[in-house]
């Protein structure tokens, strides 16, 4: 096998190894086309020799360092983002490594690139720009023929980690048909880049169902199928063909459901969390990030989880896995679920989300409902009055609606609260609810933000980016390595309280409600064990603690300091291992790309 691991033998472990050599098969021409093996100007005099290369490349030896550095100069010569971003992809599909080692040195310009919000772009542009594809695709017109088209990517334990969507909610932008596989390839991209798990072992799927995209249907360029979206029992069937595939050709795999449409999202977690290792990113992820910097920004004000009254503005997937996520913390500290849900209330289209709104409202929105009667003569759909009434403590925006938080709704906000807690969690960056600087303004520089895209300082204030990329990576690399056999509220909890722990705004409040994204392995790794340590607890897990009776399984440590130090060894991280050449390697996937 290529990806050799010294546990192997043993069922449920991982492959996943850090170092040491790798075997290989390719030569030539094919090796340097091979993503995950080629170095490049990197390979070495004897590697060259041994694989057939010499005549391929210019004599000179680069380090992995001096690879990058030419690589980011020559990212310069790209003005607009997406251009950087098109020079990004054709270095992953290159190049796995140098990708890798480029983004990692340089996280904090290059994330905004190969993530929201330029990411978003180019799935807008993505029948346009297409160069290679990357990614697999299910397509609805051929349901039976799901496992011969994710055959390429191997078996079995080759896969640790599958990112699926069906492209109706991409990233604030909707509907993108066939284009939303660049989001999969894009969090998968995250688990490798924040979360350590190997390039070679994730994959990412786009199920194009047809799309209701006018714009895509009539482009000719459009790669995608050109009929609406196929819904109810057709897609359930799908779906549910899907996700049988999947578990039966990667069983260990975990599986993250991402940008799902409105409708769809909670009722295929829902569905699939009793089955599977699965999460949906927009519903837990975010709800996991915003709740931990709630709870941070809640220490800074000297405020208490029991006694916040939280408005949550756009009640979609994102908005009610927040409240959702907020509901469960207060749950595990003390509140009765009746109570959590009172102090948490919804906004959506139609104003707030009351109790006499069952014919415009999903069973999910109305379990926030407030009472119809007690909102008589009030405007509901006026967001100043609502909070005029309400008062609340936290103010969070996930609508879509660029510049909904006025001036005069940020300062009601403040009349209420010395440091209101703003977060415009909306992307990309052009629909964010209010911009940080103006969100600062208004209350005199005295409002904790965080917002969903990246955003330079304001005046000293270091705007944290409350984006799901700090939590999924740790939360996913911590049920791929226990090998979960589902992933409950209470685990994503313990990702919650892990990551506020974290927070550098307890110690000062202007330097960000999250842990800066430089320390992201560190972050992930923390929460990944948290993980690790509560699905034990639960056991929901395919591994067991190193001094339980040998039941023949992977043996973590029992104390959380030695299983971070376990986890961080089995995280990947971009640099160059040796190859060692052999006839035949037994593993599909390594030759991808
Ligand atoms: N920061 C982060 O990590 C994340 C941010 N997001 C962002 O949050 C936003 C929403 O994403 P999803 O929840 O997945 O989308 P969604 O489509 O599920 O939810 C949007 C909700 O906003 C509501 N809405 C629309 N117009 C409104 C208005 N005028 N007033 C109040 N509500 C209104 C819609 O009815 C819908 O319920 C997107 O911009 C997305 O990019 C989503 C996931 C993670
Ligand atoms: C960040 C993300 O997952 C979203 O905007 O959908
Ligand atoms: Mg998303």
């Amino acid at each position: 096998m290529t990806y050799r691991d010294t546990e192997d033998h043993i069922p449920h472990a991982t492959r996943l190894t850090t170092s040491g050599p790798i075997e290989c098969d390719l030569s030539g021409f094919q090796l340097l086309n091979s993503s995950l093996f080629n170095k490049g100007s990197a390979f070495s005099l004897e590697e060259r020799a041994a694989f057939d290369l010499s005549g391929l490349l210019p004599p000179v030896v680069n380090s992995l360092y001096e690879q990058a550095e030419r690589a980011y100069m020559q990212l310069h010569f790209f003005r607009t983002p997406l251009a950087k971003s098109d020079f990004c992809t054709s270095m992953r599909v290159q190049n796995k490594v140098l990708y890798y080692k480029l983004v990692r040195d340089h996280i904090k310009e290059l994330l905004p690139i190969v993530y929201t919000p330029t990411e978003g772009d180019a799935i807008i542009a993505y029948s346009s720009r297409f160069r290679k594809p990357e990614g697999c695709f299910l397509d609805i017109n051929d349901p039976d023929g799901i496992d011969d088209r994710l055959r390429p990517f191997g078996r079995d334990k080759d896969i640790d980690y599958i990112v699926i969507s069906d492209s109706e909610g991409i990233l604030g932008i909707g509907d993108q048909g066939v284009g939303g596989v660049r989001i999969c390839v894009a969090k998968a991209s995250l688990m490798t880049l924040c979360g350590g798990l190997h390039p070679g072992r994730v994959l990412s799927a786009v199920l194009d169902v047809g799309t209701n995209n006018k714009k895509l249907i009539e482009d000719e360029l459009y790669m995608g199928n050109r009929f609406p979206r196929i819904r109810g029992k057709a897609y359930d069937e799908f779906v549910e063909q899907v996700m049988t595939s999947l578990h039966n050709r990667f069983p260990h795999a975990v599986i993250h459901f991402e940008d799902f449409g409105v409708t769809t999202a909670r009722p295929v977690l829902e569905r699939y969390r009793k089955r599977y290792a699965c999460f949906n990113d927009d519903i837990q992820g975010t709800g996991a990030v915003a709740m931990a910097s709630m709870s941070a920004a809640l220490k800074v004000t000297n405020r208490k989880l029991s006694d916040a009254q939280v408005l949550i503005f756009g009640a979609g997937s994102a908005g009610l896995g927040i409240s959702d996520q907020i509901t469960n913390h207060m749950v595990s500290h003390g509140a009765s679920r009746e109570q959590a849900h009172q102090q948490i209330h919804c906004i959506d289209r139609f104003g707030l989300i009351l109790d006499n709104m069952e014919d415009v409202s999903s069973a999910a929105q109305m379990s926030y409902a407030d009472k119809a009667e007690d909102w008589k003569g009030v405007d509901t759909k006026n967001l100043v009055e609502v909070i005029r009434k309400i008062k609340p403590t936290v103010m969070i925006g996930c609508s879509t609606q660029a510049g909904a938080f006025t001036e005069a709704a940020v300062k009601e906000m403040y009349k209420h609260n010395p440091r209101p807690i703003i977060f415009p969690l909306s992307n990309p960056t052009r629909l964010c609810e209010v911009l940080p600087e103006d969100a600062l303004k208004w209350t005199d520089y005295n409002a904790l933000v965080a917002t969903g895209s990246p955003f330079p300082p304001v005046k000293g204030h270091v705007i944290s980016e409350n984006n799901n990329c700090v939590a999924f990576p740790g939360i996913g690399l911590g049920a791929v390595l226990a090998r979960c056999k589902s992933i409950s509220d209470t685990m994503i909890s313990a990702a919650v309280d892990e990551l506020a722990e974290m927070s550098p705004a307890v110690k000062d409040h202007r330097l960000g409600l999250l842990p800066d994204l430089e320390t992201i392995d560190e972050t992930s790794a923390r929460i990944a064990t948290a993980v690790i340590m509560q699905a034990l607890k639960e056991g929901v897990v395919n591994v067991e603690q190193e001094d339980s009776p040998s039941g023949g399984k992977v043996k973590v440590p029992r104390d959380f300091n030695r299983c971070l130090a376990w986890v961080k060894s089995q995280m990947w991280m971009p640099k160059y291992r040796p190859l060692i050449k052999v006839e035949h390697v037994n593993a599909i996937h390594t030759h991808q790309y």
